[in-house]
């Protein structure tokens, strides 16, 4: 894990999130990006060297969606920044954690993802996130 990549917060109106993250950070988000695969729109503030990815669900099905049916908006997941996705998927096997989707994943922002299942890892819910580099496209 080289550095924390972005802390996802579950929001039910992204404009309204938006607003009121541009006041708290004192800038506005640098992009808003749909991920059809997770049924989400987002929103990014570049905050040092990491990020605030706000999340709203696109249809009831969404992971997002799912979430707030039980729990109030708030922080959703941590996703950490990695060299080489499959390689950490496999040691992270290999120490006992839940992986949730072996394969990658295509996210926001450019990056294949993986998350791991909250019953593993203290009750949070990670996120891996690898850059998809030029040349790998
Ligand atoms: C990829 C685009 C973008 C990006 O950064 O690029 C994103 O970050 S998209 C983010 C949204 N997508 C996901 O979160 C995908 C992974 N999530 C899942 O597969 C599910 O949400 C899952 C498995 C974590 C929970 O599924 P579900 O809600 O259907 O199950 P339960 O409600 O039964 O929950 C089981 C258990 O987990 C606890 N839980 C659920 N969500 C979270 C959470 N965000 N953080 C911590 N814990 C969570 C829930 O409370 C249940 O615990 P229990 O003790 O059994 O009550
Ligand atoms: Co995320």
């Amino acid at each position: 894990m080289r550095k924390i990549e972005h802390i996802g917060i579950a929001v039910q109106d992204l404009e309204e999130s938006n607003a009121l993250f541009a006041k708290l950070l004192g800038k506005k988000h640098f992009k808003t990006e749909k991920v059809e695969g997770e049924a989400v729109e987002t929103s990014f503030f570049q905050v040092g060297e990491t990020k605030v990815e706000l999340l709203q669900a696109t249809n009831p099905n969404s992971a997002i969606a799912k979430y707030l049916e039980k729990k109030k908006p708030g922080v959703h997941h941590i996703a950490f920044d990695v060299e080489n996705i499959e390689a950490e998927v496999e040691r992270l096997k290999g120490e006992g954690f839940e992986i949730l989707n072996e394969t990658p994943k295509q996210g926001a922002d450019n990056k294949l993802v993986v998350f791991l299942h909250p019953r593993t890892t203290n009750g949070v819910l990670v996120e891996l996130c690898q850059e998809i580099s030029v040349n790998s496209k």
